[in-house]
């Protein structure tokens, strides 16, 4: 069978985009989704997003992780979804979806999506570094220069160790570079490797360096490999409310591939 794919990029973070209204899409089969997400074998990718019907709003997200696994809530993936559907003419510029964790408001101008986040309420530390729930899991270690961290390397030895094992958690390196900017570098699960942003992971960094008193801001800039990204939040003690990520999303190439 002949299948129709969308490309997408926000930040560098890149996703295929597959329309599955009509819900033809073999979702539970692994081994399909992470060799269309191979940079060698397949088209390459991050991530597969499929765009599915839903019940009371605009549409589903449902993400899966590069190792074909669906995966906890993608920031950048959400960003990159609401600018398919405009391209699909199912939204204009504002929308509310459903996602793994839960319903999502977006709005979309000149290529630029601010999208709402979940509520964060709980904010563990260990020693100097954090771990909040965004959507997805995040570890977040400040550093003095992230250029010097090897990620890769690094990142899997938190992924892996304790007190995350085997479910894991993403990982994040950040650097403050002025009151409310910071340089981020994120290792991420399902991908198993750097990628050059991950959403969930910005609006965690921006949460836990206010939280950590690293600064007053309720937006905050976050430079990464692929590009910039903003973070903006209220705040009531330690609960983070009205959380939204902003930042460009790009259409890339379409086409088919044989499956
Ligand atoms: N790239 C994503 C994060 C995706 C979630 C993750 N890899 C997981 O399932 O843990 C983003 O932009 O948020």
């Amino acid at each position: 069978m002949k299948l129709q794919f969308y490309k997408y990029q926000g930040t560098g973070n890149d996703f295929i985009m597959i329309d599955n209204r009509t819900l033809f899409f073999p979702k539970d089969d692994v081994q399909l989704i992470n060799k269309l997400c191979d940079r060698r074998f397949g088209i390459g990718a991050d991530g597969l997003i499929l765009l599915e019907p839903s019940e009371k709003e605009d549409f589903t997200m449902v993400y899966f992780n590069a190792d074909g696994n669906e995966g906890s809530m993608c920031g950048n993936g959400g960003r990159c979804l609401v600018a398919f559907a405009k391209q699909l003419n199912v939204i204009q510029n504002e929308t509310t979806f459903d996602a793994v964790d839960g319903l999502h408001y977006a709005t979309i101008n000149n290529g630029i999506v601010s999208l709402k986040m979940i509520d964060v309420h709980e904010i563990s530390t260990n020693d100097s570094d954090l771990f909040l729930n965004t959507g997805s899991p995040h570890h977040i270690q400040f550093c003095e220069s992230v250029k010097a961290i090897p990620v890769k390397e690094t990142g899997a030895k938190i992924r892996y160790g304790a007190p995350y094992f085997e479910a894991g958690t993403n990982v994040n390196f950040a650097e403050q570079v002025s009151e409310n900017s910071f340089k981020v570098r994120t290792y991420e699960r399902g991908v198993e490797d750097e990628t050059l942003a991950c959403g969930t992971g910005v609006t965690a960094v921006a949460i836990a360096a206010n939280n950590a008193g690293k600064t007053t801001k309720n937006t905050i800039q976050l430079e990464v490999l692929g590009g910039n990204l903003e973070v903006s939040f209220d705040k009531n003690e330690n609960n983070y409310t009205n959380v939204f990520l902003k930042g460009p999303a790009e259409f890339v190439f379409e086409g088919t591939v044989l499956i």
